[in-house]
């Protein structure tokens, strides 16, 4: 399958590496950026052909050739960028070739709206740890996406990471929990290791506990729920010895006001998601 990855910034770069770490051949991929110091960075970074916007002259654009040899095409710029790339890269498209959307807000409507009738599209919300094969992917389809092509699409994204195929309407919900998520987590990891470094252990040793304690902790729960063998209550409750240090701790976080601060992040994510889509149909 020949790839064009259009715009390789925080996301469409962590896809990559996720897919050319599960296989992926770095012949079947090309990919755009805007500037030729990105693509040139890019290029040396992942051994890869990456070509700038700026640097083209020709009559097509760089976004119009990768678009024009790919099978998979996965639009990776900024939401209020993405209907113009279409526009962009509308008379490039084989009719076949699938338009994966990595965009937050943009909403399958718009990039049908944006793209030749019967382009075959998805909408999707990764997540960065798919970088390192454990990432998350929510996908949506057109109307015009066949079953056979979304599980294509599917099966490539599963080497780098669990994916979900939804409804388009649960895509903000998931934006809130796992887009935005990792963010989340590494803001914890900030805080956990601040604190340790606080109580006099060395900075390095305390980002190293953190770090390793939320990767542990999320391999364990990953494994209890695949198994049935619990979940994250159940879990936290096996730390939790009675009277012991544990129950202390989460006593400080509720009282901290954890449990409200973690609902409010996830509604502001998927709020803001709709807020931006709302802006970006002029509504
Ligand atoms: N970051 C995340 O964790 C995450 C998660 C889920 C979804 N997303 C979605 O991913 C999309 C990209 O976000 P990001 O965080 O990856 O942004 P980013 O790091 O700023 O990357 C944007 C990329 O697009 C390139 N670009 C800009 N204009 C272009 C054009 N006209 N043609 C080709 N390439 C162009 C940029 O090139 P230059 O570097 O040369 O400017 C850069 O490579 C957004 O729509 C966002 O909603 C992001
Ligand atoms: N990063 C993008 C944002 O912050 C979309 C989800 C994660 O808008």
């Amino acid at each position: 399958m020949r790839i064009a990855m259009l715009g390789l910034g925080s996301m469409n770069g962590a896809i990559l590496k996720g897919l050319l770490a599960s296989g992926v051949s770095a012949q079947d991929v090309v990919a755009t950026t805007r500037s030729a110091a990105s693509a040139c960075a890019r290029a040396e970074e992942l051994g890869i052909e990456v070509v700038a916007e700026e640097s083209v002259e020709s009559e097509r654009t760089a976004n119009q050739q990768a678009a024009a040899s790919a099978d998979l095409v996965m639009l990776g710029v900024k939401p209020h960028q993405i209907t113009d790339l279409c526009t962009e890269i509308a008379d490039a498209l084989e009719p076949d070739a699938v338009v994966v959307s990595v965009a937050a807000a943009v909403t399958v409507d718009m990039l049908q709206q944006a793209l030749p009738q019967g382009q075959p599209v998805i909408r999707s919300m990764p997540n960065t740890p798919l970088s390192v094969g454990r990432g998350v992917v929510g996908l949506a389809a057109g109307e015009h996406t066949s079953a056979q092509q979304l599980h294509r699409v599917r099966d490539l994204l599963s080497a780098c990471g669990a994916v979900h195929v939804v409804e388009e309407t649960q895509i903000d919900a998931l934006t809130g929990v796992s887009g935005s998520g990792p963010a989340y987590v590494f803001f914890l990891a900030e805080h956990l290791a601040a604190a340790g470094a606080e109580r006099g252990l060395p900075p390095e040793l305390a980002a190293d506990l953190a770090a390793q304690t939320i990767q542990g902790a999320g391999d364990m729960l990953v494994s209890a729920l695949n198994q049935g063998a619990g979940d994250a209550a159940s879990l936290r409750q096996a730390v939790t010895s009675p009277n012991g240090t544990t129950e202390r701790g989460i006593a400080a976080l509720t009282e901290g006001g954890l449990p409200q601060a973690v609902h409010a992040a996830v509604s502001a994510s998927a709020a803001r998601a709709a807020e931006i889509s709302r802006d970006l149909a002029g509504e």
